[in-house]
């Protein structure tokens, strides 16, 4: 890796990736670096659009089954789960992340009712946080927020009592990518089960779902899976807790025969169980339509190449004194963005923003930088180094 510009241009013509580029819309001469908040469009989603509102006009409400409408949450589903490494029939999309967390962890808390202990990450993103504390006074449960360091000691203190886990994949301030298998091990050891939020991860990092052993897990479809802003959300569940999976938001989309319009609640088989109500079909397909680039890329590939990108970002950075790279360097310890702590971090983004550098910022003194190897290139990240250089100067 050498620091010129000249170094970064040869080898963004020798990328196989760099064709991906193309299939998304990004206004010339901008640096989207903050893929890890919200991903740009895919070129394919204002036709999926169009498309889907021709459909409807066409084909009116026949377009549930005609257009393949009612099975989009499934049909999409699956797709995700391949980039996460989980089997078909685990994956249903809708909802936001916010309700799909709240339906995941209380189903999990449903199915260890006498675990009264409820664990969670204290650095997880807010919204998981505010769920935890809200599910632990809705169902009467022991709220323990620990540091992910600490997790195996919290399930070490509270042996015997541990329920429903929720932890973030990779930390959304630092980056940090947690030992995803080797904690929802330990949480099964300690008699728990786990709920993964994989916001910052699907997409990013080929979580090995399945492999891994996740109890069940959800993510946002609008930051590396580009869905677009409020993108329907997914929600994973390992097969095997499905005959037993109690969801609160019990929806008629869920149920084993919608159209019977029957009093009560019967839940469907598989994964088609924890669908709630009418799911947002135009976000659906502009979700599906844009993950080709990503399924043509290849996650592995993506996920390699974004390696490189931050490690290149890491070397160019290295002189700059009041910068600290706050983000892991060891490749298994880190997603996709990059964090710097550096003065004045607000201030700094506004400048890059000024100059097209698309970041964002966690106060007080965090820079955020997602270098997403599907469309950013070698150059992008020596010219957004160049740029953070002179705003520093
Ligand atoms: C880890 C994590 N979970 C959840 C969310 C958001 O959830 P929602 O889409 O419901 O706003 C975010 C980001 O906004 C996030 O970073
Ligand atoms: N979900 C967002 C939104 O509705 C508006 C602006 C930003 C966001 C984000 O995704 C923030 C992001 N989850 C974070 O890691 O900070």
């Amino acid at each position: 890796m050498e620091s010129t510009r000249g170094w970064a241009e040869k080898e963004a013509s020798a990328d196989p990736l760099a064709v991906f580029a193309k299939d998304f819309l990004i206004p010339e001469g901008t640096l989207a670096l903050n893929g890890n908040s919200l991903g740009p469009p895919a070129a394919a989603v204002p036709i999926a659009l169009s498309n889907a509102v021709r459909q409807w006009s066409e084909h009116l409400i026949r377009g549930w089954w005609d257009d393949g409408w009612w099975d989009a949450p499934e049909r999409v589903g699956d797709r995700i789960g391949r980039l996460m490494g989980a089997g078909p029939g685990q994956v249903v999309v809708g909802e936001s992340a916010s309700v799909q967390l709240f339906n995941a962890l209380t189903a999990a808390v449903r199915l260890v009712p006498e675990r009264r202990v409820l664990i969670a990450d204290a650095g997880n993103f807010p919204t998981d946080r505010y769920l935890a504390a809200s599910v632990a006074r809705l169902l009467g449960l022991r709220l323990v927020e620990t540091s992910m360091n600490d997790l195996p000691g919290a399930l070490a203190r509270h042996a015997g009592q541990v329920g429903a886990v929720l932890c973030g994949a990779v930390d959304f301030r630092t980056g940090e990518l947690w030992d995803v298998p080797g904690l929802t091990t330990a949480i099964h050891q300690a008699g728990g089960v786990s709920v993964w939020d994989l916001s910052h991860a699907a997409g990013a990092v080929p979580v090995q779902a399945d492999a891994a052993g996740v109890d069940l897990a959800v993510g946002c479809g609008y930051k590396y899976l580009s869905g677009g802003p409020g993108a329907p959300a997914f929600l994973y569940a390992a097969r095997r807790h499905h005959h037993a999976l109690d969801f609160a938001v019990t929806g008629w989309h869920g149920h084993a025969d919608p159209f019977a319009m029957s009093a009560s609640f019967v839940p469907a088989d598989g994964i088609t169980r924890a669908r709630t109500g009418t799911p947002q079909i135009l976000s659906l397909l502009a979700l599906e339509a844009a993950l080709e680039p990503l399924e043509a890329a290849g996650m592995a590939a993506v996920r390699a190449k974004s390696l490189r990108l931050a490690d290149y970002l890491f070397a160019l950075v290295a002189d700059l004194d009041s910068v600290e790279i706050v983000t892991p360097r060891d490749p298994h310890r880190r997603g996709n963005h990059v964090t710097l702590r550096l003065p004045d971090a607000v201030a700094v983004a506004e400048s890059l923003a000024r100059r097209g550098v698309i970041v964002d910022e966690r106060p007080p003194d965090l820079l955020r930088i997602c270098l997403n190897g599907l469309y950013i290139s070698w150059t992008d990240v020596y010219d957004a180094v160049t740029h953070l250089r002179e705003v520093l100067r």
